[in-house]
């Protein structure tokens, strides 16, 4: 594991954002842990969120013309990433966002932002089943432009309805690159190199035998 990614799962457990107990997720099944990325919800925190998505675009080496964040999350992630993009790694690129309703005064229409042109890296922070993916896709190439990938900040690396996981499908089916700042795995191999509590650690892999998919 990175160190940029040891600074995310430290920040995110420390604000809240991943959480340990007993949740029902979308799917229905019970998970041992729960990821909340609304809980980056101060300057200090957004700004590390921020870091690890800029550290995980530049260990990947993508290569793209602008960000693009699904409304509403979407919004401030690409705004955020954007911005340390150019701070810390001397890249200034344009970023975008839709409306999820299109305005029709003013400027109108349904994207705010640089325009919607080149290769379009997609950042949002979870895939659950695709449907996020999929409407932001169709904008993108009904604009003329080209996806060049997602960044999300956790892949639960967990089945959808088949096999598959919902991130693979995206990947497969899609034929789109998913870049995750951590994986389960790595939550995993963060636990067990720092946390005090066995059950913990022992209900995440036994999460994983369940419902995991191969990487
Ligand atoms: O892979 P999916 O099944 O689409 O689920 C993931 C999407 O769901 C959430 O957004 P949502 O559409 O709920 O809107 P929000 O950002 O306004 O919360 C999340 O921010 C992702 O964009
Ligand atoms: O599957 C879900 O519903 C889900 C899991 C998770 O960790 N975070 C989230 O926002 N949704």
């Amino acid at each position: 594991m990175l160190d940029y990614q040891r600074a995310f799962l430290s920040l995110a457990i420390a604000s809240g954002a991943l959480r340990f107990g007993d949740f029902v997720l979308k799917s229905g099944r019970r998970s041992p842990y729960f990821f909340n990325a609304g809980c980056f919800a101060t300057g200090e925190r957004l700004m590390g969120l921020a870091r690890a998505y800029a550290r995980c675009i530049q260990a990947a080496g993508i290569d793209f013309d602008l960000l693009y964040g699904p409304a509403y999350k979407g919004i401030p992630l690409a705004a955020a990433t954007a911005l340390m993009l150019a701070l810390e790694h001397g890249r200034d690129l344009p970023y975008a966002f839709n409306r999820k309703e299109a305005k029709d005064h003013g400027e109108g229409g349904l994207i705010v932002g640089g325009p919607l042109q080149g290769r379009v890296l997609i950042i949002d922070d979870v895939i659950t089943a695709g449907t996020s993916v999929r409407e932001s896709l169709g904008i993108i190439r009904a604009a003329g432009a080209v996806p060049a990938g997602v960044v999300i900040a956790l892949d639960r690396q967990e089945r959808g309805q088949g096999q598959r996981s919902a991130v693979q499908e995206v990947r497969e089916d899609l034929g789109l690159p998913v870049y995750p700042v951590v994986r389960l795995d790595d939550l995993i191999q963060y636990l067990a190199e720092t946390t005090l509590d066995p059950e913990q650690l022992a209900a995440l892999r036994a999460y994983r035998a369940q419902y995991g998919v191969c990487p």
